[in-house]
């Protein structure tokens, strides 16, 4: 996958453009007879720690929900992954995506081996512990910073920020050579794009801010490695389009824990968000369609 990188002090030119269930049904496809777990999608997590061995729990849970044919776990939360899905594949390397650092200190990212992955070929998603190792990665990346993380990768790069988000993710993604997925109730997914080009800037408007719960984040991580892996993105605008995709699915998942059992939104927790993303992905199988 070639990298594009910017002038990361130029303003670049933004367009903002909706992501919706068209775009994620482009993006999606259903299991067919001629399948078998592998070509449906490995998807690999480093993730957890001995103080956040739930993020890994969250993550794995997400990348099987979102439709992986496989998921690999490698880390310190192995039983703990195991007691909730004893589908999980505890030994290999072989993956068509890795998720890294949820549940980690940068400390943890390293241990976990992230600079190695970053050098590697194989698409990675970096969230939490493993942001601030993502220099100029190599791998292809889809960064995951909530707006606190954001702030600290910029500054760790010395990236300077306008406050204008859209613009801000824009030169972020085009600095590192990463796509962004900088999310907040508005989530952004921007590509790397050439300073002279006009950047475009997928938005998804979350659609309910009870998803606003520690740990929807970890799960997210591991929609969008699995998403990743299924897909197996040519290039960075495909990569894009694959996060953008997971957070649709993400956003759809918590509006439809939300009204579980009652037409009023309630509050949910992040498993609960998991547990109903098949149902988003059979929305967008069928919904694109129509
Ligand atoms: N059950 C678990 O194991 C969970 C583990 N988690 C892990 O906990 C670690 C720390 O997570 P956090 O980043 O939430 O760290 P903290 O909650 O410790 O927050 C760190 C700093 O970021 C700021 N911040 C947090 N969320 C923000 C937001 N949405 N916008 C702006 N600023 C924000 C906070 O104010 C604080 O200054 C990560 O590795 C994460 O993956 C969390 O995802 C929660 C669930
Ligand atoms: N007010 C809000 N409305 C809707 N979604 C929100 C709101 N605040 C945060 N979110 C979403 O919740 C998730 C939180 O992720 P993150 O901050 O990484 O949490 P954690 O680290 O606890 O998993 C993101 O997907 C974000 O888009």
């Amino acid at each position: 996958m070639a990298q594009t990188h910017g002038d990361a002090h130029a303003t670049p030119s933004v367009r903002v453009v909706p992501f919706g269930v068209q775009n994620a049904h482009a993006v999606l496809r259903a299991a067919t007879a001629a399948d078998d777990k592998y070509s449906r999608g490995v998807v690999g997590l480093r993730t957890g720690s001995v103080t956040y061995p739930g993020a890994a729990v969250l993550g794995v849970e997400g990348a099987w929900r979102a439709g992986a044919g496989l998921v690999r776990y490698r880390g310190d939360a192995s039983a703990l992954v195991l007691a909730r899905r004893p589908e999980t594949v505890t030994t290999g390397e072989r993956c068509d995506a890795w998720v890294i650092g949820s549940g980690q200190t940068i400390a943890d990212a390293e241990a976990a081996g992230t600079t190695e992955l970053l050098a590697g070929s194989v698409p990675v998603v970096a969230d939490a512990g493993a942001l601030e190792l993502v220099a100029v990665p190599h791998a292809p990346t889809v960064m995951t910073p909530h707006a606190g993380e954001f702030a600290r990768v910029a500054r760790a790069n010395e990236i300077g920020l306008t406050g204008d988000n859209a613009v801000d993710v824009a030169t972020v993604s085009a600095a590192l050579g990463a796509v962004i997925v900088l999310k907040r109730s508005r989530t952004l997914v921007a590509a790397p794009h050439r300073a002279d080009d006009q950047a475009e800037v997928w938005s998804i408007t979350v659609e309910t801010p009870w998803l606003s719960t520690a740990g929807t984040g970890d799960v997210l991580a591991g929609m969008i490695g699995s998403v990743i892996a299924q897909r197996r993105p040519a290039g960075f605008d495909e990569l894009a389009l694959c996060a953008a995709t997971a957070v649709f699915l993400h956003s759809r998942a918590g509006a439809l824990a939300a009204t579980h059992g009652s037409v009023t939104p309630h509050p949910i927790v992040a498993m609960d968000v998991a547990e109903m993303v098949p149902l988003a992905v059979a929305e967008v199988l069928c919904g694109g369609a129509e």
